[in-house]
């Protein structure tokens, strides 16, 4: 686990003072274009795409950048603490790493080398349904860190209540369940090069280790791995589910359920209704629905209507320490870091994923400092005003 959290703006100083270069950008926003140099343009299309045109990808980081923080001064921001309580628990900083699929097409080590480098600086990391590896063996790698699950909610309502007994059963807590993705978006992209890594049955290791997922096929996968992954398709997601189904979850879950991909402030107040725990305010980095308001101008809608009942979470766009603060700002109690951690791990593995959440926390940590805030519990709306760049 991390040391003292300011001390991260430190230590990269202190680096710089040894002459040694990082051996990554200290600015995340260049990892893609690195990633696509080292990796090419079949994983990171995949990655970096969006939904249609790209543009939802595009108005997320517009709506971010539009938003500008009006600092503060002579507040006395000597000693600071990024910590904050979210769904009962004490998190370092108000981060944790997105559920992400198919994290082999990025490193070898995938989802563990990820869950590894999150535990290590002490953020949760939200594992994915669609992992390349089983999540048993993604917990182990977790050690004694926060274990939260992603789920998109199976068809089979056996192999959904056999996710979350496994789930369960290998220490994972908090729910997240995945709304936006009831059936995969046109990504012209990804279509354009015939790179869709779950065909090739990259992301189904949760599946195709499932007992009640195997009872559904005619033949076992290795004998017909075509038709596992045709069934995989057709039931990864349900898209006849209605709000009562909610019970269900509530029922085979014991711990805090978060819904992911809401972006209506009714949305969310059915969440609060149905007895839910959380939301995450986001369009699913723009991969879903072209078209889609971005996801920072759906943020304090939400924020206004459901945060005195439910914590609110935030992703679609967070690139730097600013849009962070920013997220703060606008009413998220933490946010979900997606692409840029996926590119840390391309280039450098657990080493990467790290290097990518330090440098995040650093730059969020200063812009606390110098927009005078000693933690994030005293930004808020006041703290921003909307520009035109
Ligand atoms: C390659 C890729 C795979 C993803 N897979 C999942 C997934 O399996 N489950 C899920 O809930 N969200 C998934 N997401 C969405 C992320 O959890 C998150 O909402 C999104 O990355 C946030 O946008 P940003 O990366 O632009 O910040 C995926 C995103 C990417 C880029
Ligand atoms: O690509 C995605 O955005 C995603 O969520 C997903 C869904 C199924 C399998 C792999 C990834």
């Amino acid at each position: 686990m991390a040391k003292h959290w300011a001390d991260f703006q430190y230590e990269i100083y202190l680096n710089g003072m040894t002459g040694a270069v990082p051996r990554l950008p200290t600015d995340l926003t260049r990892l893609e274009e690195l990633t696509e140099q080292r990796l090419g343009p079949g994983p990171v299309g995949y990655v970096a795409g969006g939904a249609g045109d790209g543009s939802t990808a595009r108005a997320n980081r517009a709506a971010l950048e539009r938003r500008r923080i009006v600092p503060r001064m002579l507040r006395n921001v000597h000693e600071r603490d990024l910590s904050v309580e979210v769904l009962g628990r004490a998190l370092p900083a108000p981060l944790a790493l997105a559920p992400v699929g198919v994290l082999s097409i990025m490193h070898p080590d995938a989802e563990s080398a990820a869950a590894r480098a999150a535990a290590a600086q002490g953020v949760p990391f939200v594992l994915s349904s669609a992992s390349s590896t089983p999540m048993e063996q993604v917990a182990e790698a977790m050690g004694d860190a926060e274990r939260w699950f992603q789920l998109y909610w199976p068809k089979d309502p056996e192999v959904a209540r056999s996710f979350l007994g496994r789930a369960k059963a290998a220490g994972f807590t908090v729910l997240v369940v995945t709304l936006d993705t009831p059936l995969l978006s046109w990504r012209p992209r990804d279509l354009d090069q015939a790179y869709l890594p779950f065909l090739r049955g990259v992301g189904t290791a949760n599946y195709f280790s499932d007992p009640a997922f195997r009872a559904g096929l005619a033949k076992p996968v290795h004998e017909d791995p075509d038709a596992a992954v045709m069934h995989f398709v057709g039931m990864f997601a349900d898209p006849a589910k209605t709000w009562p189904d909610l019970a269900f979850l509530r029922e085979n879950w014991d711990g805090p359920i978060v819904l992911k991909g809401v972006l209506h402030p009714d949305d969310a107040r059915l969440a609060a209704d149905a007895g839910m725990d959380g939301v995450v305010v986001s369009n699913h980095g723009g991969r879903q629905v072209a078209g889609a308001i971005a996801a920072a101008d759906a943020l304090p809608r939400v924020a206004q209507a459901v945060g005195d009942r439910l914590t609110v979470l935030f992703d679609s766009g967070v690139r730097t320490g600013d849009d962070v603060f920013k997220a703060l700002a606008l009413g998220a109690r933490a946010v979900l870091l997606g692409r840029p951690y996926v590119y840390g791990l391309g280039l450098d593995g657990q080493a990467g994923v790290e290097h990518v959440i330090r440098c995040l926390l650093a730059e969020l940590d200063l812009t606390l400092a110098l927009s005078g805030h000693a933690g994030p519990s005293t930004v808020g709306p006041a703290d921003l005003v909307e520009g035109t760049a």
